[in-house]
This record gives structure tokens, C-alpha cells and sequence, in this order.
């Protein structure tokens, strides 16, 4: 068995050019992630540097807003997964303590009289605006037009994605026309050194639920991503510009388990704040996902039955969440607690509530 190694970088300029060799190179480095661990990382993608600067700031705005201010828009207010997500809401593995994270959840602009919102489909309602952010329109616009880079992108990599298959690059249309994509700002406040690295995570370890994740990092480690054969963490080290690139849940759903949706996590352990912007492309709530061309071999069943977009990513969150849901129950009643602790100061207090 080969060493275990971290996501490689890979250059996805040749998708974009008349390079037919660099462009069935890149294609089958994509296939050998895929079969791999499905993660990867691209440079020579087309969202600008000067974007991912600006929407890295309008983050770092958000999370340095009071608390009170972050909490007016709750996204327990909500039944669409918008809004801001408190410091040790969620715990995605078992055995660990509430993540050391906080986020705000947004997505594409679904007015209430959208059909999506009156279908109540997968995340789909007005975005939940913060009201004292610095420059709150810039705000606004960068992160649409952030929303709206990454979401051609993410269409771009599905291109990819399909040519790995044996498939024309517009394969993936029906499941891009219409998607629902999650994008999140996270925050992670730094950890003491000297915390305890079982319990304390800024996120558990997870598979993502969705078809792809694209994440942009800042320059603070502390993504890993497990090695199933040997049972290493390996460091997803932060490239300046560069995405990381996941498949989720669905992809290896449809891909058969051929293509993998791996198990990552986030320990801060640097000594500082880490901010992360992950891109959620779950697809077209409607698209019926099926066993994809090219997964089976001769002779081979499907594993799995057809399931819509909207089905699949619904079930996955039960699934996982529902682990959280008792600890959550237990949290509310603490949660006074926990905005107090979040109000002091912030890595230190946080830690030791
Ligand atoms: O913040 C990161 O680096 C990873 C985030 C992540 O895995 C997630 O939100 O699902
Ligand atoms: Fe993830």
C-alpha cells in the first residue's frame, strides 16, 4: 500500500483552455482523487483573488460584530438554515464537546413568494441580512457576488466530474439547473494550546451531505482529513486562492461508492482565529439521483435506489443531527449560558464553559 498522502493541488486552468492534453491529464487526476478519498484542491479557477480578499472581509465584519447583533438574526428563527449559527451549537461526533465554531448560513435570495419557498424545499428562504454590519450593502453585494462565483465554479467542477465518467461535460445540467447551493462563514476562535484535543473540535469529524463542497480557507491550518486504510489525519494544508475541493454523500451515492465522500475535521490548533467560507452544492431539490454511467461493473447491481436531491440531503441532516438534537435540548437551557460565555472574551472563556 502506497504512503498516505494529502489532497494534491491541482492546476484547473486546462479545463478552461484548447490544451486537449492538459485538459485529459487534469481529468484523470480528478478521476484518481475521486477514487482516493474524494478531495482535492484547484488553483486556476476563475473566481478572483480580489473577491476572495473582499468576501474574507465582509466575514471577518460579521464575526466581529457584538454578539446581540449576531443573535438578531438566529438562525433558529428560521426553518430554512439561514442566518447565524451560535459559538458550540452543533456537535457532529460522538465522544467530543460542542464545536468551537460559529457561522452564518446564507444562500441564494428565495423571496417568500418563490416556488421554492412556498415548497418549502431544502434551505430555500430569504437570506438573513445583518443590519449594523460595517458598509452593509458592500456587504451584501460581495457576498451574492461571491455566491455567484463559486456557484459557476461548482458547475465547472461537476463539468470535470462528469468527464471523469465517461460523460459529456453538460452531463450534470438537470442536476445544476435550479440547485440549492449553502454557503456558510465560519468562524473558529483559537484554542489554547493546551486544551484537549478529544473533546475540543471545531468541527467533528463528518462527511459532507451534499454533491460537492468547495471551500476556501484562510491561511490558518487545522483542516484534516482521515486516511480510512491507516487511520491518519492528514493535514489539507491552506493554499493562497485555492479551493478545496470535497465530494459529498450524494456524489458517492450516485457514483456507486466508487467515488468517495470522506471523513474530515477542524482542529484549530494554531493560537489563532481561523475563518473558512465552505460551499455546499446540494443540486436541484427535484433532480432524481441515480446510479451514474460507468459506476457498475459488468454485471453489477445498483447499491442504491433512485432519491431526489431534496430527499437524500433532508435524511442526512436527520441523521446526523438527531445525534445532536438530545445534546441540543440539554443546551438550551444552558444557552443563556453559553451567549454569556460567547460575550466574554472569546477563546479563553468560551472554552472553559
Ligand atoms: O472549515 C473548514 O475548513 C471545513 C468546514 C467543513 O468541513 C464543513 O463545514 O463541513
Ligand atoms: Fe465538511
Amino acid at each position: 500500500m502506497s504512503a498516505p498522502s494529502a489532497p494534491p493541488i491541482l492546476d484547473f486552468a486546462p479545463f478552461y483552455g484548447a490544451d486537449s492534453e492538459a485538459k485529459s491529464q487534469l481529468i484523470d487526476e480528478v478521476r484518481n482523487c475521486c477514487h482516493y478519498n474524494g478531495f482535492f484542491q484547484i488553483t486556476g479557477h476563475r473566481v478572483p483573488l480580489d473577491l476572495q480578499r473582499r468576501v474574507m472581509d465582509c466575514s471577518r465584519r460579521f464575526f466581529d460584530l457584538p454578539l446581540e447583533e449576531k443573535l438578531q438574526i438566529d438562525k433558529n428563527h428560521n426553518s430554512f438554515n439561514r442566518g447565524y449559527e451560535l459559538l458550540r451549537s452543533q456537535m457532529l461526533e460522538v465522544g467530543t464537546g460542542p464545536e468551537l465554531k460559529e457561522g452564518l448560513y446564507i444562500g441564494e435570495e428565495i423571496p417568500e413568494d418563490h416556488p421554492y419557498y412556498l415548497e418549502k424545499k431544502l434551505n430555500s428562504g430569504p437570506n438573513q441580512w445583518p443590519q449594523t454590519v460595517l458598509d452593509k450593502d458592500e456587504f451584501q453585494k460581495t457576498t451574492m457576488e461571491y455566491y455567484h462565483a463559486v456557484f459557476e465554479l461548482a458547475k465547472d467542477v461537476l463539468g470535470v466530474l462528469a468527464q471523469t465518467l465517461g460523460v459529456e461535460t453538460s452531463f450534470f445540467e438537470p442536476l445544476t439547473d435550479g440547485a440549492v447551493a449553502t454557503m456558510r462563514y465560519l468562524h473558529y476562535p483559537a484554542q489554547p494550546q493546551d486544551t484537549d484535543e478529544k473533546l475540543n473540535r471545531g468541527i467533528g469529524a463528518h462527511t459532507d451531505f451534499g454533491c460537492i463542497t468547495l471551500l476556501l480557507q484562510d491561511e490558518v491550518d487545522g483542516l484534516q482529513v482521515l486516511d480510512a486504510p491507516t487511520g491518519q489525519w492528514l493535514d489539507v494544508k491552506p493554499v493562497p486562492g485555492a479551493y478545496v475541493v470535497n465530494l459529498g454523500n450524494l456524489f458517492m451515492r450516485m457514483a456507486n461508492d466508487k467515488y468517495k465522500s470522506n471523513t474530515h475535521r477542524v482542529i484549530n490548533k494554531s493560537g489563532r482565529e481561523r475563518y473558512s467560507i465552505p460551499f455546499f452544492f446540494s443540486g436541484n431539490p427535484d433532480y432524481v439521483c441515480e446510479c451514474l454511467p460507468n459506476c457498475r461493473d459488468e454485471g453489477e447491481a445498483a447499491k442504491y435506489g433512485p432519491i431526489t436531491v431534496q430527499d437524500m440531503v433532508t435524511a442526512s441532516y436527520k441523521e446526523s443531527y438527531g445525534r445532536a438534537e438530545s445534546y441540543k435540548k440539554e443546551m438550551e437551557s444552558t444557552k443563556q449560558e453559553r451567549i454569556a460565555a460567547a460575550s466574554a472574551a472569546p477563546a479563553v472563556a468560551a472554552i472553559a464553559a
